[in-house]
């Protein structure tokens, strides 16, 4: 459906994108994901032809769209990561007025209205107005302004930075129940590794403007095959727990929590032993070690030497 080919952009010293190379399928939901300023509004600014890029092409059923966006645009609802809403209106109102922009009028702008409404779970809070709204309340009917012109694809710009959990649970339902019942395509934007690995098909990882990891995945998991995760909880920690472990031969990396840390060793490596020993030199109390399974904040930490909010 939309393939980018060697995108790139330059902002005077700054390579915000490097020669990025991603593709999009009819009905899948594509993750992108990235720290802060891994380049992911950049790339889809460019994709969504709102920002033109210094080189590379955005191709939209095999036609390039960098000379005529209209074509794609007429199939792609953006949800931008600031809120675009109208605050003195009531939902129904904001939704009444971008609908016009879309040149909805009469019956079919109200049968939208109340069918995206329901959509976004805001059908009893229609005639409130929208300062009232909490944080999420308003990112769900800034999805619902994307979704006005029935569009088949939609464009998240990480649409769950700074709300409570319960709006964040509604917004990750809302876009599977859309792919799932309605084939809706999705490009989710997301610096929240569960996030993408709960709603995706396929993932592109970016840091600092390169892509470096795409696939499904399992495939993005398989980087990490050679090495496993271990999970150690303990009564409390110390410096001298964490040195033991780092001066470990075998173990390739150690991540400290509050009263966690996970290390990361070859997948053959049988660490019970080494670990209770470590533990009882730095006379703490071990309540369990566990094999975790990789998530994709393993993968990115393993390619980058750094944690994923870092
Ligand atoms: N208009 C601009 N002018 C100059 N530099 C820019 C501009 N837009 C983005 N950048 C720079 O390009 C890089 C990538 O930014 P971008 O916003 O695309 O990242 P991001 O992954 O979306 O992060 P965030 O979640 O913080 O938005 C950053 O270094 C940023 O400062």
């Amino acid at each position: 459906m939309i393939e980018l080919v060697n995108l790139s952009k330059k902002y005077k010293q700054v390579d915000a994108v490097k020669n990025l190379n991603m593709f999009i399928e009819k009905g899948e939901i594509v993750g992108l994901l990235g720290p802060n300023g891994a380049g992911k509004s950049t790339a889809i600014s460019m994709l969504s032809s709102l920002v033109e890029p210094t080189s590379g092409d955005v191709r939209f059923e095999n036609n390039s769209i960098l000379k005529n966006p209209s074509p794609l645009r007429k199939v792609v609802g953006m949800v931008p990561q600031e809120i675009a809403l109208y605050t003195d209106l009531t939902a129904e109102e904001n939704l009444e007025f971008f609908g016009r922009i879309y040149k909805l009028s009469g019956k079919a702008l109200k049968r939208k209205m109340d069918e995206v409404l329901e959509q976004i779970g805001l059908t009893d809070r229609r005639k409130d107005i929208v300062k009232k709204f909490s944080g999420g309340m308003k990112r769900r009917l800034n999805i619902g302004v994307a979704m006005l012109h029935d569009p088949e694809m939609i464009i998240m710009d990480e649409p769950t930075v700074g709300i409570d959990p319960q709006s964040r649970n509604y917004i990750l339902e809302t876009v599977k129940r859309l792919n799932e019942e309605r084939q809706m395509t999705v490009l989710y934007t997301s610096h929240y590794m569960e996030e993408v690995e709960f709603l995706c098909d396929r993932i592109y990882i970016m840091d600092k403007g390169n892509l470096i990891a795409s696939g499904t995945k399992g495939e993005i998991k398989q980087i990490l095959s050679s090495e496993k995760t271990i999970s150690i909880k303990l009564d409390r920690l110390n410096d001298q727990f964490v040195e033991g472990l780092r001066e470990n031969p075998l173990v390739n990396r150690v991540t400290v929590g509050e009263k966690e840390v996970t290390i990361l060793v070859p997948r053959e490596a049988n660490m019970f032993s080494d670990v209770i020993k470590i533990a009882e030199a730095a006379e703490l109390e071990i309540y369990s070690v566990d094999n975790k399974t990789p998530t994709l904040e393993d993968v990115f930490l393993h390619l980058t030497g750094r944690a994923l909010r870092d």
